[in-house]
């Protein structure tokens, strides 16, 4: 699903690389911990799964997409797709904790109704429910996190990121947001966690990927924060906490029985194999008990032991397992799931199974297919005929009660905007109060959609193909440059790259040159002479209409022939009047936009190659290079050069050259 090869990350070129040549792979459901002193790379990772910031070398593949061919304006899409929480909550302080979760779906521009019962649902599992009304500084560090943890959540992410989600919280709080991180996780939401926490990684005793100076040193499927003594992970992790000191302030789970033995047997008990069995590395004065043998690199005698600590105690083992029952995988259901990692849960086989409420969770797994509160991802609502009049044109958007919030951020003001063009709806049906159903108390009145429900992983439709099947297709070539993007997939769509206007007929194209039938007797008699190098680029798009049919104001000048064109003794300086990028003198600035539009800077670079121009007037015309309008357009156009050079397949690389302003 997550697919990091051979990749190489540096901030300064010829600095020390944050990740180093890492090669590593995580499921579908994974739950995996991301470990290593500070600088080790953990966020470099995290962050590249976002594709913030793309590889040296190597390459970084999340649901079969190489993000590294992504499209610019897929990014947004593709973030959506994926959950972030962040160890300082990074909640909006002026919003309610309701107000804060329902953002995340008012940008999408769900419908109210959607909004709120979707909400009302998320806050109840994360337990907040009670607190929808309250501020982010009237809540506990906890709750803050675990309210950031319902915004990441609430549009049904496949993949949930959390780069030290405890690391500002006291144990019992971070119990409290482990279990819900665990239930989301259960829910089938892939969750990969940075984290410094030792008690935490050895409770859960599931995958740990370590990383230590940009290298990834271990990857154990259950492990804990320790790795296999003798290992190299063992060595560097020994080194790190030796130059870093005692960890005094870890919440002191190893001398307490709360961790298992490394090597222990989850089916029997029995030990398999026991590293820190020695007596010489057992301090004498440990009380009796399962863990008294640990010692590991690092370990801090004066840590509090678990039976004297009133907070852990809180938190037992079995209440924590009490609490998740019915919602925890068991190792052996874990491994099934880890076994074949591309089993997308489906309706016959969900990937978790109440077996308590069997028929709850059937009946909720299996009505998420109508369920409205996912309104917002689902295309099916979206081209509901019904929303058809209730469509909100872009500029009626600005009178929404959340417009200012939007407007606030340039990323969801995008968003915004691309959803409203696409065809995504705004629903006006609803009362404009979205907390209506709460009473004074903070309670929801309404409590129709209040019962248990699971959360269901959402992938945006350019993704939705992958859920549905194998998470990374089949590579062609190797990674060396060789291979071939899928052009679907990663999300170029063929009439992308179609020409609205017909070519015309004297285009040159490969097909004509080939279909050309070859004279059987060579040509006899005069060879006749070369033909002037006539224009044979069609006209970039977007296609203005005749100058006839437009208003005065908008017509472009006719582009002078260049033999028509006097040449001017001295180059005239650039000014407001004539900045045409191909030295074409233009009269007004509508009359220099119309021009730039009409011309694009590659078809500059063509028409420049093609057209034959006399030399007196190269001397005497100024020809800065044309360069692309914005970074993004630039961005863009290196996408799909990339692509271009890429491909194999010949009607999308006419296509996409057709775009390119290529002769083929
Ligand atoms: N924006 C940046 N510009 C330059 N260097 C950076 C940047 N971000 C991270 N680094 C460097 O990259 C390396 C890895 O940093 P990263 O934040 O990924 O480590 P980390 O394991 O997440 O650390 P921590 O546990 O403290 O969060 C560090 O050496 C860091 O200094």
């Amino acid at each position: 699903m997550i697919r990091f090869e051979e990749v190489t990350r540096r901030y300064e070129s010829g600095g020390r690389p944050a990740l180093d040549d890492v090669t590593v792979e995580f499921y579908r459901g994974d739950f995996a911990f991301l470990i290593g002193a500070s600088g080790s790379g953990k966020s470099t990772l995290l962050r590249m799964i976002l594709r913030e910031g793309l590889p040296q070398r190597g390459k970084v593949t999340v649901a079969g997409q190489n993000l590294g061919l992504m499209l610019d304006r897929r990014v947004p899409d593709f973030r959506r797709s994926i959950g972030m929480v962040f160890q300082d909550f990074r909640l909006l302080p002026d919003k309610t904790v309701f107000d804060n979760v329902a953002f995340a779906m008012r940008v999408l521009g769900t419908k109210r109704s959607a909004i709120r019962k979707r909400v009302t649902k998320v806050l109840e599992k994360v337990d907040l429910a009670h607190l929808a009304k309250r501020y982010p500084h009237e809540i506990s560090g906890g709750e803050q996190q675990r309210a950031a943890i319902a915004r990441a959540i609430v549009n049904g992410p496949a993949i949930l990121l959390a780069d030290e989600p405890t690391g500002n919280l006291d144990p019992r709080a971070s119990a409290e947001v482990m279990k819900v991180l665990r239930w989301i996780n259960a829910s089938g939401t892939t969750v990969i966690m940075a984290t410094h926490d030792r008690a935490i990684v050895d409770q859960a005793h599931s995958r740990v990927v370590q990383l230590h100076r940009g290298r990834l040193v271990r990857d154990e499927p259950h492990g804990f924060y320790d790795a296999p003594e003798g290992s190299e992970a063992w060595d560097v992790l020994a080194q790190e906490e030796g130059e870093s000191g005692l960890r005094a302030h870890d919440p002191a789970p190893l001398k307490t029985g709360v961790v298992p033995m490394i090597g222990r047997d989850p089916a029997d008990g029995s030990t398999t194999e026991e590293p820190f069995s020695s007596d010489t590395d057992q301090p004498a004065d440990l009380p009796e008990g399962p863990a008294e043998q640990s010692s590991v690199p690092g370990e801090d005698p004066s840590v509090l032991a678990f039976e004297n600590d009133p907070v852990l105690q809180e938190t037992t083992p079995q209440d924590y397992a009490e609490e998740l029952e019915g919602m925890e995988l068991t190792p052996e259901e874990f491994d099934a799931q880890l076994a074949d990692s591309h089993d997308f849960p489906t309706d016959e086989q969900p990937a978790f199974q109440d077996e308590e409420h069997p028929a709850e969770y059937d009946a909720e797994y299996t009505s998420h297919q109508d369920d409205d509160h996912l309104a917002a991802v689902d295309d099916e609502h979206l081209a509901d005929p019904e929303d058809a009049e209730h469509v909100e044109t872009e500029d009626t958007v600005g009178d929404d009660e959340h417009d200012d919030d939007v407007a606030d951020d340039e990323h969801d003001h995008h968003t915004v905007e691309h959803t409203v063009t696409d065809g995504a709806f705004i629903r006006e049906d609803e009362p404009e109060d979205d907390e209506s159903e709460i009473d004074d108390d903070g309670e929801f009145e309404d409590r129709e959609h209040a019962e248990e429900t699971g959360l269901h992983v959402t992938w945006p439709e350019h993704l939705r193909q992958e859920a549905l099947g194998y998470d990374v297709p089949e590579i062609h070539g190797d990674f060396n440059g060789t291979e071939l993007p899928d052009l679907e997939q990663d999300g170029y769509a063929e009439e992308d790259f179609e020409v609205e206007e017909p070519l015309p007929q004297d285009y040159v194209t490969q097909e004509r040159v080939l279909a050309e039938p070859i004279a059987e007797e060579p040509p006899t008699g005069e060879i006749a002479p070369i033909p002037a190098p006539r224009r044979r680029l069609p006209p970039m798009y977007p296609t203005l209409p005749p100058p006839a049919q437009r208003p005065a104001s908008q017509q472009a000048p006719q582009e002078p022939l260049p033999q028509q064109e006097p040449a001017p003794q001295h180059p005239a300086p650039r000014s407001a009047a004539q900045p045409d990028v191909a030295g074409h003198p233009t009269g007004s600035p509508e009359q220099d936009a119309a021009t730039r539009s009409r011309l694009s800077w590659l078809a500059h670079v063509e028409e420049d190659a093609t057209e034959s121009t006399p030399p007196a007037q190269e001397a005497t015309v100024p020809r800065p290079l044309p360069r692309p309008q914005s970074s993004a357009a630039q961005s863009t156009y290196t996408d799909a050069r990339r692509t271009a050079e890429h491909l194999g397949i010949s009607r999308s690389r006419r296509s996409i050259l057709r775009r390119l302003r290529r002769d083929v």
